[in-house]
């Protein structure tokens, strides 16, 4: 028999032509899947498309879109433990890079073809859902300048950019974070909480590695003392991101909680998965296990034994008898 899916679909996320992207998703799927399609509109999100998919019964959820259209999916699906297949088509594709998906429309297809499916950690902030982050301060302010309108023009420069314009202000504040087993207050900059993120998201790198399926929220906490010490501090976050390693900076902090409650004087500003949601303070828990996604099938990487081309005057003769005399 074959497999049955519900398609959210945003046909404005993203600058690529939408009617050309559903062809070329249909014409993937279509021959395996049979597609329940459902279009977003400005009055109906993908949150609610996925609530009506999920009381009809729905065994899987695809979402296409952008950022949004994604979180907003994922969101109605924690705890549900119907497998979510993505296909990203928006700018920043935040969603897709933190959580290793494919962030073309034919790999992202192949892999819900594919069917492995991965259980991951997921949240909720203030009761609302959480897949990626939460930034309090610097990165929310952040997310504010970038508006849609430059996000279009620009694509990921223009958060880039609102972060290089608010380096010049770099407003701070005092934080309570509230664990199961402490209180940590200090005076910041910017407090990020994260379930998943992406290397871009470069005050979630405290930590070396976010892990999306140990049950924990990755905290991190970036205080420069001055614009210098914040252009050192990014520089800082964005290297060892990369690097897979931990920060060593004595003005970047960073724990791990399953439950926090951040408290902030003066209030600020909180981005949700890319959104503004409001003001401190917040209260985030996270959900082990919460959602499952369809993922790519884990190949074994070859391990590379020996790398010699290059080396200067290289030559390498083939022995006519393996061993040594
Ligand atoms: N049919 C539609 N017409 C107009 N707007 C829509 C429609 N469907 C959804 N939207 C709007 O699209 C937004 C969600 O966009 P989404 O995040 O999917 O893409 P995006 O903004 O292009 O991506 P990114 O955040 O990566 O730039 C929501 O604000 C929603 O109201």
């Amino acid at each position: 028999m074959k497999r049955s899916a519900c398609l959210i679909f945003n046909p404005v996320a993203g600058q690529s032509d939408a009617d050309q992207d559903l062809a070329q998703i249909r014409s993937i799927l279509e021959p395996e899947i049979d597609l329940d399609i459902q279009l977003t509109t400005p009055e109906i999100d993908a949150s609610e498309l996925a609530d009506q998919a999920i009381a009809r019964g729905a065994s899987t959820i695809i979402a296409s879109g952008g950022d949004g259209t994604l979180s907003a999916t994922a969101g109605a699906l924690i705890g549900k433990d119907i497998p979510l297949g993505i296909i990203s088509r928006g700018t920043a594709n935040a969603f897709a890079t933190a959580l290793g998906l494919p962030d073309t429309i034919e790999a992202a297809c192949q892999t819900i073809l594919g069917g492995a499916t991965r259980v991951v950690d997921a949240a909720y902030c203030n009761g609302l859902p959480m897949v990626l982050l939460a930034g309090i301060g610097f990165e929310a302010e952040t997310v504010e300048k970038a508006d849609r309108e430059s996000k279009s023009r620009l694509g990921m420069l223009a958060y880039i950019l609102g972060g290089i314009q608010l380096l010049g202000e770099m407003p701070k504040f005092e934080v309570e974070i509230e664990t199961e087993d402490k209180v940590v207050k200090v005076t910041a900059a910017a407090v990020t909480i994260a379930n998943a993120a992406p290397p871009t998201s470069i005050l979630a790198q405290g930590p070396a590695g976010i892990i999306v399926d140990d049950g924990l929220l990755d905290v991190t906490v970036v205080a420069p003392l001055n614009i210098t010490g914040a252009i050192a501090a990014s520089y800082h976050l964005l290297r060892t991101a990369l690097a897979g390693s931990a920060v060593e900076r004595d003005d970047i902090g960073y724990l791990r909680a399953s439950r926090l409650q951040v408290r902030t004087d003066p209030p600020q500003k909180v981005v949700l998965d890319g959104e503004i949601i409001g003001t401190t303070p917040v209260d985030i828990e996270c959900v082990p296990g919460g959602l499952t996604l369809l993922v790519p099938k884990v190949e074994q990487e070859p391990v590379v034994a020996e790398k010699l081309e290059g080396l200067p005057n290289l030559t390498v003769e083939a022995k006519p008898t393996e061993g040594f005399e």
